[in-house]
């Protein structure tokens, strides 16, 4: 049989990792699942089983352990931008770097207004997320979220939309929205500060998911964005992706109960799924 290799590239997937940093008695917490991925002068490994350029997978995965715990984990950003230069400073042969990290947010405990100095809580689901790609010419970053879920139970409708034959969906002016939000920009520069723009990203989200009526996920999903971008001058892109999780009216009808809008079946499947990809500044300038 005749083939050829016409690409590849291997790597380590979920490297799972905690570091603490122990400032005093406070300490600062993070955990984080790594994916890296290499490609290079690897081919030789697929085609004629010569492991000699092959960096071991269990290598990439000390490796994790090794840079955390050197150098500490500031943020996954920062985190990453390292794990990608070591990869390209200790092996030449190594073209380029593929890190994904992904954080599942531990949040310090405040009792009675105050911090706790080491007890932490999760909030269910949420991720923090940044992909890096790195090679000798370039480095390119972006960072995320997902898993950000809300819901209100009001100030939510959906009316005006195309009523054909297969269209059964009532007009409303006044319906549950539960998503789960999904972002992610790039870092055009990679020297800014990544925590406190992900966490002005993730505050407008909320402001205007719980502040504004809402005509459509649509509508909102861009709203969104114009509240990012009006607050956070470093971002001029950003791609949202929302899920419009149905909370459907239960039919109580055939039970000779009225339903007020107050009763609802929470579904998964089939959901709709909103995603754009929004930028700063008129088309005309793009
Ligand atoms: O906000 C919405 N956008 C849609 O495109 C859509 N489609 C649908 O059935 N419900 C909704 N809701």
């Amino acid at each position: 049989m005749t083939a050829h290799l016409y690409s590849q590239r291997y790597g380590k997937s979920r490297v799972r990792l905690s570091r603490i940093t122990r400032n005093g008695p406070r300490h600062e917490f993070i955990e984080l699942t790594a994916a890296i991925s290499l490609d290079g002068d690897f081919a030789a490994a697929f085609t004629a089983a010569d492991n000699h350029l092959i960096v071991a997978t269990d290598t990439m995965k000390n490796t994790v352990y090794a840079l955390a715990n050197e150098h500490g984990v500031p943020s996954i950003e920062a985190f990453g931008l390292r794990l990608a230069a070591h990869f390209l400073e200790t092996y030449a042969h190594v073209s380029q770097v593929t890190v994904s990290l992904e954080e599942r947010p531990w949040t310090r405990i405040n009792l009675d207004g105050e911090e706790e100095a080491h007890s932490f809580v999760a909030s269910a689901g949420e991720e923090y997320c940044c992909e890096i790609a790195a090679n000798r010419q370039a480095t390119t970053m972006r960072s995320g979220l997902r898993g950000l879920r809300v819901l209100k139970t009001t100030g939510s409708g959906f009316s005006g939309f195309l009523r054909d034959r297969l269209t059964t969906l009532p007009e409303t002016d006044d319906r549950i929205f539960a998503t789960a939000i999904e972002a992610s920009w790039p870092c055009a520069n990679l020297c800014t500060d990544w925590l406190a723009i992900r966490q002005s990203i993730r505050a407008e989200f909320l402001r205007v998911f719980a502040r504004e009526f809402s005509p459509s996920v649509q509508a909102t999903l861009f709203q969104m964005a114009e509240a990012v971008f009006a607050r956070c001058v470093e971002i001029d892109e950003i791609s949202i992706t929302m899920p419009n999780q149905h909370h459907l009216p239960a039919n109580l009808t055939p039970l000779g109960l009225k339903n007020a809008n107050v009763t609802f079946i929470p579904t998964d499947e089939p959901h709709g799924l909103i995603s754009a990809v929004v930028r700063r500044g008129s088309q005309e300038a793009s």
